[in-house]
Parts: C-alpha cells; structure tokens; sequence
C-alpha cells in the first residue's frame, strides 16, 4: 500500500513516521503528480488558511479532487479536516469569499470549536470500532457540527462529532499522529483498498 502526505505545512512528518510504523510506504506531496499511484492521502493538521491558500498556489485542488474521484481515499485531521469539509464555520474575517478547501465531505466543521492554542488538551475517547479508549490530542481543534446522511458518526466529545467517516473520507479533529497509538491510522488504511 502506498499512502501520501499533504506537506505543505503542519504535522506532516509525524504522520509520516505513524503511516512508516505500520508498513506503508509513504511519499509526501507537494505537486499534483506527487499524486500518482497513491492509495490513500493524508491530509496533516496544522493552519487551515495557510494550507488552503497553498492548495491553490500549488494548483493541488482539482487533482487532489480527481484523486478520490478516481477512488482514492483521503483522511483529513485537525486543519485536514477543516479542508474535506463542504461548510466551514468561523473563517477568519479578513479572507473574501469562501475560505480554500477541497468541499469533499458532506460535514459542516466549525474552526477553533474547543477554544484557543492555551486551551489543547489530551482526552481519552471511545471511538467505534475500537476495543479500549484512544488518547487524542486537541489543539485548536474543529469541531464536526453537522454531518451529511451518508456520515457515519465514529466518536463524539462534549456535545460534538470528532471523528467521522463517509465511505473513503474520514476526518478526525483530533491529532493521531502525535501519539504512539496508531489504531486511528489503521482503520484508516481499511478504507484505502481501491475499488
Ligand atoms: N491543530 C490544528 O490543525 C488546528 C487547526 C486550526 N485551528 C485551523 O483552523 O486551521
């Protein structure tokens, strides 16, 4: 299986070296033939705007678009994914129309959602499919306020949706990769057998 990473900016590495862990060879993604041959993509927290406007700058959207059309699956975390999300909420005033994204997943993500970079915290979670709780990390983080009919709700905190998964989308608030833990990755890499 061979999985990218978006690295224009964020915690590109550490997904990295989690997807590395598991036996997956792993190339980062900067250009639209970086695309090429790639089961599955991951999409790293870090600054949503800066990511999106970089998207653009690198003319990555159309082909990240064509990658899943093709039947690539994408897991977008944290400012990830703020990027899948078809509505976002909270964008910042000065950015005109809408915020960069790739309004792939049918969830309305709400920015900054459990307060600021003071606020981040380490949560235990019951996530579906898994057999004991996942330690998840929280900076900044989204929160899922809507999800489509054909989203599958995978974990909820305080009144919100965190991790969700629709067919080969899945987008997750937390960060999974800044634990030793990787069952998040893998039920990731579940959904990333070509059909
Ligand atoms: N850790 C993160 O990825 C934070 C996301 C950031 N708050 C944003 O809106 O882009």
């Amino acid at each position: 299986m061979k999985i990218g990473v978006l690295a224009l900016q964020g915690a590109f590495r550490e997904h990295r070296q989690m997807l590395e862990k598991l036996g997956v060879e792993v190339t980062e993604v900067r250009l639209p033939q970086h695309l090429a041959g790639l089961d599955g993509l991951v999409i790293p927290g870090g600054e949503s705007t800066t990511m999106g406007k970089l998207m653009m700058d690198y003319d990555l959207k159309d082909p990240i678009q064509q990658f899943y059309q093709d039947g690539g699956a994408i897991f977008g975390t944290c400012a990830g994914a703020i990027m899948l999300a078809t509505e976002i909420e909270g964008q910042p005033k000065h950015i005109q129309g809408k915020q960069p994204s790739l309004e792939l997943m049918d969830i309305t993500v709400a920015r900054n959602a459990f307060g600021r970079q003071v606020d981040s915290f380490k949560e235990p979670l019951n996530i579906q499919g898994l057999d004991s709780t996942f330690d998840a990390v929280f900076i900044r983080a989204p929160g899922i306020t809507h999800v489509g009919k054909d989203v599958e709700v995978l974990c909820e905190h305080q009144g919100q949706v965190v991790l969700a998964r629709s067919g080969r989308l899945m987008a997750a608030s937390f960060h999974p990769e800044l634990t030793k833990d990787a069952r998040v990755h893998e039920l990731f890499l579940k959904t990333c057998v070509k059909a």
